[in-house]
């Protein structure tokens, strides 16, 4: 099996492999280490025949914190990893660095996870906030236990929305909008009425019902998955997402900017707004 720092890869049943973000002291708070290394493990899954459906899910009481926010330095965290493609990944002076960085690996993983070529579950429990919302909306299936929560608190850090912008796909236009500019988490059965989530179940069988629900797909022939998968998936472009995605995106950097020329002119690692603290609160 692949072996990873930030997640565990295991193959639970025949035709199943299984993700688990394995940060739960840091609530699964997604560094550039964690999202490289998720990016590496769908690989695997994709380039393993022997796989049909790929599960991710989370160890700890909560899927996922969202963005790391100790992960203060940008610029060394990219220049590690590096791998920012066709675009300047030195030029921090100016935005080009900040907005080349997250258009891989937060907009960039989420577009080709959604698009991959096997059928994904996200099996969920605990908070979902703000960049959690990545880790989740991607997938084509989302089991959620009863306890889940699931919120946008970007608007508290003067930001319009996660870099992955599909809260109109996943919610309908007029509960994206309280969603987002509330700023208000809803529930696991909030989200399943919205058509967010697709099952609800017990805490103590999200595990068991995760796998449940994987066989059902697990045992449909792998090429009718991935026609199936694709047919779907056009309805995202026959509605414009790759559009809204893009003029959201860009929006997002323009606030960060906003808020970096606001601060004290010093440009990188000062992405949040003056009264987020370092360790914030999802209720602030
Ligand atoms: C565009 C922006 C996108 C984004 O995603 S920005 C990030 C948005 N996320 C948040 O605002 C969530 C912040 N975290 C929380 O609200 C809480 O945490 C939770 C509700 C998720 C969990 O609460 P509890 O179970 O009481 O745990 P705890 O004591 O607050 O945290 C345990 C450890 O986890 C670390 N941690 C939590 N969230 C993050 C994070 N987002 N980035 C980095 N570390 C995080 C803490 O610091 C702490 O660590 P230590 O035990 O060493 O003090």
């Amino acid at each position: 099996m692949p072996e990873f720092d930030t997640l565990i890869y295991e193959r639970p049943e025949p035709g199943i492999a299984r993700i688990w973000l394995n940060r739960p002291e840091a609530r699964n708070a997604q560094d550039t280490h964690l999202l490289y290394e998720l990016n590496d493990a769908f690989d695997a899954a994709m380039a393993d025949d022997g796989v049909k459906v790929v599960i991710l899910a989370a160890k700890g009481p909560h899927f996922s914190a969202g963005h790391d926010l100790r992960e203060g330095d940008h610029r060394a965290a990219g220049q590690a990893h590096k791998r920012v493609g066709t675009w300047n990944a030195d030029n921090w002076d100016g935005a080009e660095a900040y907005y080349c960085r997250e258009k891989e690996i937060y907009e960039g993983f989420c577009r080709r996870w959604r698009d991959l070529a096997k059928p994904t579950i996200a099996s969920v429990q605990g908070k979902v906030i703000a960049g959690g919302l990545m880790l989740v909306w991607p997938f084509d299936f989302v089991i959620a236990s009863e306890d889940a929560t699931f919120q946008d608190n970007t608007l508290y850090m003067g930001i319009p929305g996660v870099e992955y912008f599909a809260h109109a796909w996943e919610l309908g236009i007029r509960k994206a909008k309280e969603f987002l500019m509330t700023g208000q988490p809803i529930t696991a059965a909030e989200a399943q009425a919205a058509g967010m989530v697709n099952r609800v179940v017990s805490p103590e069988t999200l595990e068991s019902e995760t796998l449940a629900f994987a066989r059902l797909i697990a045992d449909k022939p792998s090429f009718a998955l991935k026609l199936a998968k694709d047919a779907i998936n056009a309805a995202f472009h026959a509605q414009g997402f790759e559009n809204v995605q893009r003029a959201a995106f860009n929006a997002h950097h323009l606030a960060h900017t906003h808020y970096r020329l606001h601060q004290d002119g010093s440009f990188m690692d000062r992405a949040f707004a003056p009264g987020i603290p370092a360790k914030p609160k999802s209720d602030r």
